[in-house]
């Protein structure tokens, strides 16, 4: 059905006028106090919202299917309806529908898209809420991500679709804008809501124009991006997105960030997901690295904290910068004065973006009130810290007495939630405004004074002056005392049990009452809209501010946690090193229920990998991640989880960890393991930390083995540095053949028959498996075990017999050890080991090969 086809009502013709323009989003079409849906529209809404479907009319000779939404609760439905990755289209009545012949003026103020959402009530207060668009070939990609909750507006230049799923990987956009027909769709993670748009929207050229005019520059030299052609496309298209679904100007995006990948460590999507940063491997935000570190006071705090961890940096000088200040807010517990205060500077960012927009609600002027009169404050508090990078910060919170001044007298202490009803502006801001209100309050006592003089003149002792919203004002009187109603009373409206009248003196009032209280209402709102323009005048300062308060907060949050958690300034040093003194996982030592067993790890430039050894559940991997958070952390700046680390900066951090299918991208577990492997041995550097975690278990022993032994001989070569955990006991023999590699233990004993794991890292390789006692412990049933005790002895006898053990000293070019695991003894064989040939008859004997020639 569409605007097309036949004759429409009026009404019909203008939704599709509308419609046609969003064919492929919802649309909610105001009608008085409702939202109504269409066609499609309301079929779609009614099963996603689980709304009544019914029909209105008929339109075009066909009923209307049409489902509604009350206004005032249309919030809940669209928060729905975008989780639910859809795009709404809000169409508002414009015009007056006193005045208008026909339907009302309507118009589309507003698309809500899931990467577009600045309400406060769509938002998770925790996270980023970003857009982003990618465009190129095979090799070069542009990406532009833009927060359009807090104005953030990023570009770079990616190379390879690896570095380019890393990175979509990292911001973990709601919804991405790519080119209709682009050739490398199906390689992009299918989960997003995605938006193909005309490729002309990424043209590089208008693109520059466009952004040049947002920011009001001659060209983009300023922010570092002249010279970016892709990501300059992906960026206009977003931008232009942005305006399409916003319906209004942007003055919050006021510049545009170039990111280089050299500029930070770089984590690919799988070492994101096994570290944990922000998002347990179930997908929960439960014991999670952020969830052990973050005790910020603002949820810009939080949000900024977040990034930090997914975006790990490389210059030495800002992280030593930031150090320096958390060594300098811990001293005299600083930090503790300014933790109060951040409490009070609340979401500015967010709140600040919702101005620019001229979306702010009541309790935004509020919250932002509430901050500006924090400043002072807080400034005198920094000015006695005598630290560069506090310094700085100091430097970027302005203060805004005026602006301070003026909210403090206009906004009242606790708004209701929309100016729409009034009452957010407080007495004495506005002497107009002041005295339009008097009018309504003396309303009250004029009525009950207008009661008592009717009665009096009248002598009806039951007579009532009262308002409705329909009638308006009346004098009420009951049924059997109306005939005795003055002459000049006018009938308006009988009752049931009374009559209800008007006179012209209470006529002239409600005309006066009415149009005072409807001039105060648009005179509040009037002036509530000055006061964000006042705002709005001093963005750029304010959101500069909002940044700064923002990193204050985190450097006091990350100096807090430093005591809490006990943690110690990581020292950088430029002779490669990684030094740790009894590292901890940050994480599991906060869960555990004994205390952490804490470990050291000690690689130099002669000593570059570990092969990590020992039985299941020694905590092998516990170790590996450890490190690898510790060597995270330091790169935020962070203190660590250690008594004393010292270590040169990496460039990246790759994981092996665990096994995932990647069901729906059609790959195995082995396939996911292999492709993973591939990229850090393509990719790694003697920069670079890898944790390789159990590789080739995925596949026959043989395999596996060998491809272990041959990755870790290329880390080996490319001397990155390599903790290497394995239960293939072959490669414990590579720190013979190859330099710079050590062997290191997980220790366990046994303790009448049952293991027990003591956690400690020890140098060499694990005396024996424990495998059968770990599935002991696990609750493998008694004759199982028993079982696979037995076989374990004939595999290994049968394994010494065919191929002993290497020796200490003996090398081998590869390794050679029999399938222990993968095959039990050929029946022919164990047919044989039950023979004795001295019994057996010529006849008997041939009759056995025939038989086995037979069947093998
Ligand atoms: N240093 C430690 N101190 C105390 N407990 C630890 C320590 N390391 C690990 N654990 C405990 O042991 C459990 C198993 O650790 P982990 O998963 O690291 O073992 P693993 O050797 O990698 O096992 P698998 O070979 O089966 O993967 C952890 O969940 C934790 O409870």
């Amino acid at each position: 059905m569409s605007n097309s086809s036949a004759q429409h009502t009026p009404m019909m013709a203008q939704y599709w006028q509308l419609k046609n323009q969003h064919p492929d989003q919802i649309m909610l079409y105001r009608m008085g106090d409702f939202y109504e849906l269409f066609y499609d529209d309301a079929k779609k809404a009614a099963r996603l919202l689980d709304i009544t479907l019914t029909s209105r009319g008929q339109s075009a000779g066909q009923a209307v299917p049409m489902a509604g939404i009350p206004h005032h609760s249309v919030e809940g439905y669209l928060a729905k309806l975008v989780r639910l990755g859809e795009s709404v289209v809000i169409c508002e009545q414009v015009g007056d529908p006193a005045t208008s012949k026909g339907p009302v003026e309507r118009q589309v103020v507003r698309i809500v898209t899931p990467g577009t959402l600045t309400d406060e009530a769509l938002l998770d207060e925790h996270q980023d809420s970003l857009i982003a668009a990618v465009l190129g070939d095979d090799q070069l990609f542009g990406l532009a991500v833009l927060d359009i909750s807090s104005g953030r507006f990023q570009v770079q230049e990616v190379t390879g679709e690896t570095a380019l799923l890393a990175e979509l990987g990292r911001y973990n956009p709601a919804e991405l804008l790519l080119p209709e027909d682009w050739h490398l769709l199906d390689r992009l993670p299918q989960q997003r809501t995605r938006q193909q748009r005309p490729a002309w929207e990424f043209d590089i050229d208008s693109a520059r124009k466009a952004l040049c005019q947002q920011f009001g520059t001659k060209d983009l030299r300023g922010f570092g991006c002249d010279g970016l052609g892709l990501a300059l496309g992906a960026a206009g298209c977003l931008l232009q997105y942005a305006k399409d679904t916003q319906r209004t100007a942007l003055p919050h995006i006021r510049r545009l960030n170039h990111e280089q990948a050299s500029d930070s460590v770089v984590l690919d999507a799988a070492t994101r997901r096994n570290l944990e940063l922000d998002q347990n491997l179930s997908g929960g935000r439960d014991n999670t690295l952020l969830s052990v570190l973050d005790r910020c006071q603002t949820a810009m705090g939080t949000r900024l904290l977040t990034r930090w961890l997914h975006r790990p940096l490389r210059q030495r000088d800002a992280l030593e910068q930031r150090q320096d200040a958390i060594a300098h807010l811990l001293t005299d517990y600083r930090f503790e004065t300014l933790q109060p205060l951040l409490k009070h500077i609340g979401d500015t960012e967010r709140v600040l973006a919702r101005v620019a927009l001229r979306s702010a609600r009541p309790r935004d002027l509020a919250r932002l009130r509430d901050a500006l009169n924090t400043l002072p404050e807080l400034q005198q508090a920094l000015q006695s810290f005598a630290d560069g990078r506090l310094q700085q910060l100091a430097g970027e919170i302005s203060q805004f007495p005026q602006l301070a001044d003026t909210l403090e007298r206009a906004i009242v202490d606790s708004p209701p939630a929309v100016i729409r009803d009034g009452g957010v502006l407080k007495a004495g801001y506005n002497s107009e405004l002041d005295e339009l209100l008097n009018i309504n309050e003396n309303a009250a006592q004029f009525l009950l004074d207008l009661e008592t003089r009717e009665k009096e003149r009248t002598g009806l002792g039951n007579l009532k002056v009262g308002y409705n919203r329909v009638h308006g004002y009346y004098i009420e009187l009951p049924t059997r005392q109306a005939e005795q109603a003055p002459m000049d009373y006018i009938r308006r409206q009988t009752l049931k049990g009374g009559e209800r009248f008007i006179t012209a003196e209470l006529k002239e009032f409600e005309d006066k009452a009415l149009s005072a209280k409807s001039r105060a209402l648009a005179l509040e709102k009037q002036l509530y809209d000055q006061l964000i323009e006042q705002l709005i005048a001093e963005l750029g300062e304010l959101q500069l501010s909002a940044m700064a308060l923002a990193e204050l907060d985190v450097l006091v949050n990350l100096a807090g946690r430093t005591l809490d958690l006990d943690l110690c300034r990581p020292q950088f040093v430029d002779e490669p090193t990684l030094h740790i003194e009894q590292g901890r996982h940050p994480v599991v030592e906060q869960v555990l229920t004994t205390p952490f067993v804490a470990n050291d790890v000690e690689l130099h430039d002669d000593r570059r990998m570990l092969i990590i050894t020992g039985p299941n559940m020694g905590g092998k991997s516990t170790y590996m991640r450890q490190t690898a958070l510790i060597v995270l952390l330091a790169h935020i700046g962070s203190f660590v989880p250690a008594a004393a680390c010292r270590l040169s900066p990496v460039d990246r951090i790759f994981t092996r960890i665990g096994s995932s299918d990647d069901l729906a991208g059609g790959r195995s577990t082995f396939m996911v393991e292999m492709s993973e492997t591939a990229n850090i041995l393509h990719n790694a550097s003697e920069h670079s930390l890898v944790l390789m975690d159990e590789v080739g278990r995925g596949t026959s022993t043989f395999d596996g083995l060998s491809l272990a032994w041959a990755a870790a001989e290329q880390l080996a070569t490319l001397r990155s540095w390599t903790l290497f955990a394995t239960h293939y006991f072959e490669l414990t023999a590579l720190p013979e053949q190859l330099e710079h590699v050590a062997n290191v233990h997980l220790s366990a004993t046994e303790h009448k028959e049952r293991i027990v794991f003591l956690h400690h890292v020890l140098p060499g390789p694990a005396s024996q498996s424990y495998g059968l006692a770990v599935a002991q412990l696990a609750g493998v049933p008694e004759v199982v075990i028993e079982r696979a005790r037995q076989h374990l002895q004939q595999l290994e006898q049968q394994s010494l017999e065919q191929q002993p053990r290497p020796l200490p000293g003996e090398v081998r070019d590869a390794p050679l050890q029999a399938d222990l695991f993968a095959s039990a003894p050929h029946p022919v064989v164990e047919a044989l080991s039950k023979i004795n040939p001295d019994e057996l008859s010529p006849r008997k004997a041939l009759e056995l090969l025939y038989n086995w020639k037979d069947r093998f």
